[in-house]
């Protein structure tokens, strides 16, 4: 067997799980936990709350494996406003301790703030145009995570996670999350019935849904995996919305919606709870101890273009 046979058929760094022995931790059980959550979809995925895992033990696996991970974040036009909160409150929460690159996409490099990294972490601005509609800012992002893995991160990067920018961390967001295909539940609609999911209900897209379909509601704002799955992902959507476009409809949340879609069929590996999503203007529900990451409140009309 060649080296590279090996390492493309049988490494992957979300397969075997090395502790390191003699670390201590609290025994594990399979009668007593969390009863106010469900912890696994029907499908077997774990789905990641507060107490459902084990911090120290989870970073002593990953860092064996020197895994590093890629963010990608956006701020085109007034958005870069935000980019300085969220920088610095990654460096204090967001996989602490590892190898990280956060790519910023902006269309104003010169006002990307300097924010001081920890060793191992690095940040790259790479120039995109603005545009004069938000829907296609937010949804032009699937184009550009796809050309960035294929041009820039394969074989560099292990882990991808994309994410909003107009949101800051508040708690751990750390190795827990890792998976082959990680989606984050919205946290405006974990409590409704699918049929009120805001889904993409006209049957002439290709993010369309039909109303006893569809397993959670997942936010565009944040998502995940390996760069192989983040890749077919981002082109299978960028694709849709493309295809969609050329007949002249856009999906009611742009490429969340064709994200939703994807997610329906292309069941996620891990799900991760609303606590890293939040809304700062919603009141903490009781099942969420911890608030991981959480959208600030802004004024639309200040900040879009339209
Ligand atoms: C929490 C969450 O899941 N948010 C999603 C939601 O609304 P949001 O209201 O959170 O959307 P948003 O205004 O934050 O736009 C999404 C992202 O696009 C970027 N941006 C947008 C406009 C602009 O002028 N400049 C700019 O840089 C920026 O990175 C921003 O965070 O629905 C959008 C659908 O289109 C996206 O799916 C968002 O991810
Ligand atoms: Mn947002």
């Amino acid at each position: 067997m060649t080296e590279r046979f090996v390492s493309e058929h049988f490494k992957s760094p979300d397969s075997h799980l090395v502790a390191t022995d003699g670390l201590q931790y609290q025994q594990p059980s399979i009668t007593h936990g969390r009863t106010d959550i469900v912890s696994l979809t029907p499908w077997l995925a774990p789905i990641v709350w507060e107490g459902t895992f084990n911090p120290v033990l989870l970073d002593s696996v990953y860092q064996k494996k020197n895994i590093s991970i890629a963010v990608t974040v956006f701020a085109v036009g007034k958005y870069i406003m935000f980019m300085k909160d969220f920088l610095e409150t990654a460096e204090q929460h967001f996989f602490v301790g590892f190898r990280v690159h956060v790519h910023v996409f902006t269309d104003r490099p010169n006002e990307v703030p300097k924010v001081k990294m920890a060793d191992g972490r690095k940040l790259s601005v790479h120039s995109v145009p603005n545009s004069k509609r938000w829907q296609e800012i937010s949804a032009r992002r699937m184009e550009m995570i796809q050309k960035l893995i294929e041009e820039k991160l394969k074989g560099d990067m292990d882990y991808i996670f994309c994410l909003d920018v107009d949101s800051k961390f508040h708690g751990r967001w750390g190795t827990e999350s890792l998976g082959e295909l990680v989606a984050v539940i919205h946290p405006g609609y974990y409590r409704d019935h699918r049929s009120r999911f805001p889904y993409e209900r006209r049957s002439a897209s290709r993010a369309y849904m039909a109303p006893d379909e569809g397993d959670f509601y997942y936010c565009g704002g944040a998502f995940g995996g390996l760069l192989k799955e983040v890749h077919q992902l981002a082109q299978t959507c960028r694709k849709n919305f493309e295809d969609d476009a050329k007949e002249g409809i856009e999906a009611a949340w742009q490429e969340e919606s064709h994200l939703n879609r994807y997610m329906w069929i292309n069941k996620p590996s891990k799900v991760l709870s609303p606590e890293y999503l939040w809304q700062d203007f919603k009141p903490r529900n009781p099942e969420i101890l911890i608030i991981r990451f959480s959208g600030v409140v802004k004024n639309y009309n200040d900040i879009r273009p339209n």
